[in-house]
């Protein structure tokens, strides 16, 4: 089967976009995405996003579902929703400054669209991204609280066991937040994968380290649940956010630093929803064609 494909990025999280509006989708998306994400058999990305049709008399523009690059099927993602956005309004699909999204995890979400007039091509979205799920067990998470704050989480590798303290959010993903001194200093190729499959968290857990240079300003790696290390997380930028007001370390807005750049994100009030703002960028098209190997 022959399918036309986008590959594009929110700050370096890329992805591989294939649109159901004009194509037929196979029918197992986990084995399309652990072959086509591959950095070295595949077109390489962080995973696999289908943009689909809405279902008739849905609220919502378009479906937007999210695999890991291991196949597996995530709830939400930030970065790639801004991009599934671009992609129905560069390519004509809805031609319109905001276009509601429905996601598996986190509903139906309203993007605004930032429109370049010379090119009038989309460069950045502003995201409603939904209120943050904070009882423990939709998180889902078993450490104690709701949310879990700074609470005490183990890992042992080489012979050592390390104590952090996590944070545990749900932006319709599950997230563990742990702030640290210094983002640069924390060997997160070796505690990822313990923490991801750390036995508080029975669906795994999106993992990130946050590091605080003023109330508004803040800087964070990640270690993604299927996907390993990123360069930048979405729904994780915004729970950096919901940790750091919770735990009286950041203000309500800030500017966060990922590795592959920033965003702004913001949450006005308890109980409402997170705003994140940033880039979306198309790298290229093709056409992936499994029946030319
Ligand atoms: N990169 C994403 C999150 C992708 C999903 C995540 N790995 C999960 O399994 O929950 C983002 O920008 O939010």
């Amino acid at each position: 089967m022959a399918l036309r494909f986008v590959k594009m990025h929110g700050i370096g999280n890329d992805y591989i976009y294939i649109s159901g509006f004009d194509q037929p989708i196979p029918d197992d998306p986990s084995a399309l995405a652990v072959r086509i994400a591959d950095r070295h058999f595949g077109v390489g990305g962080d995973g696999l996003i289908l943009v689909l049709p809405p279902e008739p008399g849905s609220e919502a523009d378009a479906v937007m579902r999210m695999f890991n690059a291991d196949g597996s099927e995530g709830g939400m993602c930030g970065n790639g929703i801004r991009c599934v956005a671009k992609f129905l309004y560069d390519s004509g699909y809805v031609r319109a400054p905001r276009i509601r999204v429905k996601t598996k995890g986190a509903g139906v979400l309203s993007l605004d669209l930032e429109i370049d007039p010379a090119s009038d091509r989309v460069r950045r979205v502003r995201v409603e991204m939904g209120a943050p799920i904070l009882r423990a067990s939709a998180i889902p998470t078993t450490l104690p609280g709701d949310p879990p704050l700074d609470y005490p989480i183990a890992v042992t590798y080489d012979g050592k066991t390390i104590t952090y303290r996590g944070t545990a959010v749900s932006m319709g993903n599950p997230h563990l937040v742990m702030f640290v001194e210094d983002v640069a200093s924390i060997d997160l190729e070796r505690i990822g994968p313990l923490l991801e499959r750390h036995e508080a968290f029975p669906d795994r857990v999106n993992v990130h380290v946050a590091q605080v240079d003023a109330p508004d300003v803040a800087r964070m790696r990640t270690w993604e649940r299927g996907s390993g290390i990123t360069l930048a997380c979405g729904t994780g930028a915004c729970a950096v956010l919901v940790a750091g007001v919770l735990t009286g370390r950041t203000a309500r807005a800030a500017r966060i630093h990922l590795p592959g750049g920033a965003l702004d994100l913001e949450w006005p009030r308890d109980g409402e929803t997170v705003i994140m703002t940033g880039p979306a960028v198309t790298v290229f098209e093709g056409v992936w064609d499994e029946s030319r190997v």
